[in-house]
């Protein structure tokens, strides 16, 4: 399994201690990444035991991985509610005076734009995370989907607002990373990010981005997995 810094052991214990809030029924959003995949694990084996639930898989590596253990999957068109979404993060702002407490960076996965797409629809989103993620600001850079006709043009747009963009390469194949949606990824340095929201809202508007990385006030709760045991942030 791909690991993305942090111990697979604090990374086990969030994972696990959020897959413990499946309930009976439930729709659950299965995101992407290292720490999201033993939630996902967890959640198979209680399927094995006959829990009963629905995934909807964020990405094409968490719908194998439900597929593998056993998660009965389904889609957001196909549920009126999700009731959980599970999912990891690249950063989570940990600054409880901070007006941004609990945003997020995500995307490292390049799985963003789903991930946002089905963690908003949830009635609760609790992100899982190993202390290595925990920031008083995010500064981590910022994963922006853009389509592929528009990555140079959205280069600069970016280069205007003070961001340093870099298209990302995929690691075994010449040539950049292609997203699950057949898109591309451009990773954005803008230093320390004193106010997500108004970056978000003005990445947001420039016509070729289909989905930034920056997830503001969407979620619930931070567990963060330690080396023995698991500490909840709620917002
Ligand atoms: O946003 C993501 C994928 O797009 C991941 O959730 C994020 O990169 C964290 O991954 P990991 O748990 O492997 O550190």
């Amino acid at each position: 399994m791909k690991t993305a810094g942090g111990t697979d052991a604090a990374k086990r214990r969030a994972g696990e201690r959020a897959a413990e809030e499946v309930e009976d029924g439930d729709v659950v959003a299965l995101g992407t990444g290292s720490t999201t995949a033993y939630a996902i694990e967890a959640i198979g084996e209680a399927v094995g035991d006959g829990l009963e639930v629905q995934g909807i898989p964020t990405s094409f590596q968490s719908r194998q991985l439900a597929l593998e253990v056993g998660i009965p999957l389904t889609d957001l068109d196909a549920v009126e509610t999700v009731d959980l979404a599970i999912d990891g993060a690249d950063q989570v702002v940990d600054d409880a005076d901070s007006p941004a407490h609990g945003a997020l960076v995500k995307g490292g996965g390049a799985a963003h734009a789903r991930e946002k797409l089905v963690d908003a629809a949830a009635e609760r989103f609790v992100v899982v995370a190993d202390p290595t993620k925990l920031a008083d600001a995010l500064e981590r850079s910022v994963p922006i989907e853009v389509l592929p006709d528009a990555h140079s043009v959205v280069a600069d747009r970016l280069s205007e607002l003070g961001g340093d963009p870099t298209l990302r390469d995929a690691e075994r194949k010449d040539g950049p990373v292609v997203t699950d949606n057949g898109n591309l990824v451009l990773d954005c340095e803008f230093g320390r990010i004193d106010n997500p929201d108004a970056l978000a809202a003005r990445l947001s508007r420039l016509p070729g981005v289909v989905e930034h990385g920056l997830f503001v006030d969407l979620a619930d709760a931070t567990y963060v997995g330690l080396e023995d045991g698991v500490e909840v942030r709620e917002y």
